[in-house]
């Protein structure tokens, strides 16, 4: 929290003592002010009402107040009052509600994303458990959250889940959700519209909320008003312990041409990621959505549709609906020969394409502009020999031969030097996005169903 909001009372008594009020007057001018926010250098002060003298006190006291936080916080700030009823006009747009439906409806939340529907795995067990430590404590410890991973795999029912946990303890705590396209239309709306009123609704509506849950930051990279304004934004909430939710594809600091200052107030927090599930995760995912919708699907089929869409959650689900529709629209039983004819289009024949260990090394070559006599030549720059390395490794994966056959198509190498060149990869894979990025997109380019 800022600390004028802590040390506000010692401010009001510094200017006090400094100008030797006496007690009525600093009762009946300084002792009703209040904090409305504080936005970037800007302190707003809540004057009670209009026969207190908003002039007056704003003559008086504006140059004490700026002296005297200038003083505790050795930094400068700009002062501006307002009064009740001006703050009032704006704080109708976000009602308070005690109903958690209607405080569900307002703060724009997915019923269906709550923790009770959102299966645990090793892809998201950090993100999970960071997710739910936040909805015990909102703006209490990791503050923003930072949640980012590729499309479709949960970042949004996650942030949802959170919310929905704070509402039911306290309905009247106030959510908003919203992604930052959203943001950014409605601030270029507030622009376009040219007056100070709808510049102060937009702000207004983002700073008076508790909890704010901002989708797909990635959007604002490249929009520099936008960037400027969630700066802004952010700090307001920031400061006053509101608790920040951010999702995003990427990690900050893949995040380019992103502001500095921005980047790093998104590190302040906890950044938690969540990758592509694996095969179990897979299954208990769509068994949840069968009991959740009714179903009872034979698990062969739940077993082939994990076992062939492989990195997206959406599509995954997507793809059981197609089925299910399907079925119904024909009045058939769900086979295995219904699911197969329903999803060829998704499942592509790409998949069931052999992939050699030729094929991997040309795709690698492309991908870091090498050729492939440089792959599986014997020159040892870095330039070759990480490429080296993430193609035996894809061949291990994706190419189920033996190490030993691996070997010999990476220029007669021996099994033991294909081992090391995939071991690398695997302990890179725990801690650098780079290769985790450098994997997903080969990977993709080889399989491009999955
Ligand atoms: N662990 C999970 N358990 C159950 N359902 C999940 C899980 N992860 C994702 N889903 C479901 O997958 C779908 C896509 O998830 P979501 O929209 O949260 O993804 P996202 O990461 O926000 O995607 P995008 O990047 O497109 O914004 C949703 O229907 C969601 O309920």
């Amino acid at each position: 929290m800022n600390i004028i909001y802590e040390k506000w009372d010692e401010i009001l008594e510094t200017v006090k003592t400094e100008h030797e009020l006496s007690d009525v007057s600093f009762k009946t001018w300084l002792k009703p002010l209040t904090i409305h926010s504080i936005d970037d250098q800007v302190v707003t002060i809540l004057v009670p009402s209009q026969q207190v003298g908003l002039n007056y006190i704003s003559k008086k006291y504006a140059l004490p107040l700026k002296v005297a936080i200038s003083e505790l916080t050795g930094s400068d700030y700009d002062i501006r009052f307002v009064l009740p009823e001006d703050v009032q006009n704006v704080e109708k747009e976000v009602p308070v509600s005690t109903n958690y439906n209607t405080s569900m409806e307002m703060a724009n939340l997915n019923p269906k994303y709550t923790f009770d529907t959102f299966v645990v795995g090793s892809n998201n067990k950090f993100a999970h458990a960071a997710s739910l430590a936040v909805a015990e404590s909102p703006g209490e410890i990791y503050n923003p959250l930072f949640l980012y991973g590729g499309v479709g795999l949960g970042k949004t029912h996650l942030m949802h889940s959170v919310a929905h946990f704070i509402l039911e303890r306290n309905p009247s705590t106030k959510i908003l959700y919203t992604t930052s396209e959203e943001f950014t239309n409605e601030l270029i709306e507030a622009i376009r519209n040219g007056n100070n009123t709808a510049m102060t609704k937009f702000r207004e509506k983002y700073r008076n909320i508790d909890v704010l849950l901002i989708d797909d930051i990635q959007f604002i990279i490249g929009k520099e008003s936008t960037q400027e304004e969630f700066f802004h934004t952010f700090n307001a909430l920031h400061g006053a312990k509101k608790q920040i939710i951010i999702s995003s594809d990427k990690p900050p600091k893949d995040m380019e041409i992103l502001e500095d200052r921005i980047r790093s107030r998104f590190e302040w927090g906890l950044l938690a990621d969540i990758s592509s599930p694996d095969y179990e995760t897979r299954v208990a995912i769509l068994r949840k959505k069968e009991e959740m919708d009714g179903y009872n699907l034979d698990d062969s089929i739940i077993e082939y549709i994990a076992k062939n869409i492989k990195s997206n959650i959406r599509e995954l689900e997507g793809s059981l609906n197609k089925i299910i529709a399907y079925a119904n629209l024909e009045k058939r039983e769900v086979t295995m020969e219904l699911a197969e004819t329903v999803l060829k289009d998704i499942i592509s024949p790409n998949d069931k394409k052999i992939i050699t260990p030729e094929y991997i090394i040309n795709t690698v070559a492309e991908h870091y502009d090498i050729t492939p006599e440089d792959i599986i030549g014997t020159k040892r720059n870095s330039k070759v020999v990480y490429p080296r390395q993430i193609a035996m490794y894809l061949c291990r994966e994706l190419a189920n031969i033996p190490l030993k056959s691996i070997g010999q198509c990476m220029g007669n190498r021996d099994h033991t030097t294909i081992m090391h060149g995939c071991d690398k990869i695997e302990q890179e894979l725990k801690t650098s996005q780079t290769t985790q990025k450098a994997i997903e997109i080969l990977k993709k380019k080889l399989q491009p169903g999955n």
